[in-house]
């Protein structure tokens, strides 16, 4: 692979630290032309679709790649904003405030954010953390449950693009949070706010992404991931077994995902009369499409042509102070022993407001 022309530390530059928060990535527009080659860098990854190459080459460029970027781009319609797709706006004033959360230690700490597919690159964001002096960079996924289709998957896009650096930065991954405290609390916090504001619901659905059923059978641990995440979540609130409902949403393809799939479970709610339903997705940090549009507005639908009551969807962590915070103490325990490199006063200073930024408590 030739080296690509890479912009070199330079002795007059302060060394830096820099956290590159990554996501899924969403399109550039929400139009079957913009659609079409999001679905196309997505659905190549093997990672994704873990069917041989060349008979997926035929169903993807055949097939997927003919109808869905249509039926996909009027769901991104319904939710697009006028300053673009939700994943990105969320993603991007998350690196904003966890940046701003920095204080005088911001100086010494460089906050960026990438899409694991389309743009901003993962690639090019390790470029400008590079450029800007950062010999140490922590890469976060922001997917609380390790996947290999999303962090296994950001991995290997870090990977590739140290594999075209000649002198990379030192590079950590923050490879799952599901059962940290710092997560569980702010879920915890959302929940009780939203029960203080509208009373609280006779059920609460936790709906997690789902991924194909074989990728349990051959050690993935985000099926269990999610249970612990929902396991701590409902001891957290005080819910019993019968208060609560982990189910899969998201399915893609004929093969079996994980299931109860969330589609069924809003439906057998509806059909079982459920007054207030209350829907979480914590295994997403920002709301996406796959939460404004198949749980808020599909599920609810589902639920209420079903003969449920009321539906109420309890956004995603998205870019509330208190998430920011949480974030902060995620990431602390992973930067054990970064921050020593610096030698000089300033450097000391920024290091100790860094450590109190980042072990602050809210
Ligand atoms: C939460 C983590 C995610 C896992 C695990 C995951 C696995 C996975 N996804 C697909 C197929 C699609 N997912 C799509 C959208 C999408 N997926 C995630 C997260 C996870 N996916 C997010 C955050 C989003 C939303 C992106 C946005 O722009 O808002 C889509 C695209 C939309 C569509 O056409 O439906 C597809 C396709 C597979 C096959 C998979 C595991 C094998
Ligand atoms: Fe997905
Ligand atoms: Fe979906």
């Amino acid at each position: 692979m030739p080296y690509l022309t890479e912009p070199e530390f330079r002795h007059d530059q302060p060394r830096r630290l820099g956290i590159l928060l990554i996501n899924l990535g969403t399109p550039a527009a929400p139009t079957a032309a913009a659609v079409r080659p999001y679905l196309k860098q997505f659905l190549s990854d093997p990672r994704v679709v873990e069917i041989p190459r060349l008979a997926w080459w035929f169903i993807l460029n055949g097939i997927i790649l003919n109808t869905r970027p249509k039926q996909s781009a009027a769901k991104y319609a319904s939710i697009w904003t006028r300053d673009g797709s939700p994943l990105a706006i969320y993603t991007r004033q998350q690196a904003k405030l966890l940046q701003g959360y920095m204080g005088d230690a911001g100086q010494q700490v460089m906050v960026e954010w990438a899409m694991r597919y389309g743009q901003p690159s993962v690639a090019d964001k390790l470029m400008a953390l590079k450029a800007a002096g950062c010999d140490r960079v922590l890469a976060v996924p922001l997917y609380p449950q390790y996947a290999a289709s999303s962090s296994g998957s950001a991995m290997d896009a870090l990977a590739d693009a140290i594999k075209a650096l000649r002198n990379p930065p030192e590079l950590r991954i923050v490879k799952q949070f599901h059962d940290s405290p710092a997560y569980i609390d702010t879920l915890a916090r959302r929940v009780q706010s939203h029960w203080a504001q509208q009373g609280r619901g006779d059920h609460l659905v936790m709906s997690f992404h789902g991924i194909p059923r074989f990728s349990l059978d051959k050690g993935d641990p985000y099926h269990c991931q999610c249970h612990k995440t929902a396991r701590l979540l409902a001891e957290q609130l005080g819910l019993n077994k019968d208060q609560y409902t982990v189910a899969f949403q998201s399915r893609f393809g004929r093969t079996e995902w994980l299931k109860p799939y969330t589609s069924e479970v809003l439906q057998q709610l509806g059909k079982r009369k459920t007054g207030k339903l209350d829907v979480i997705c914590p295994g997403f940090v920002a709301d996406c499409l796959e939460t404004l549009e198949e749980i808020a507005i599909e599920g609810k639908e589902t639920f209420l042509t079903a003969g449920g009551g009321q539906y109420r969807y309890i956004a995603a962590l998205n870019a509330e102070p208190d998430w920011i915070i949480a974030l902060a103490r995620i990431l602390a325990p992973h930067l054990g022993g970064w921050l020593e490199h610096q030698e000089d006063q300033q450097a000391t200073t920024a290091r100790l407001s860094l450590a109190r930024a980042l072990g602050a408590k809210h």
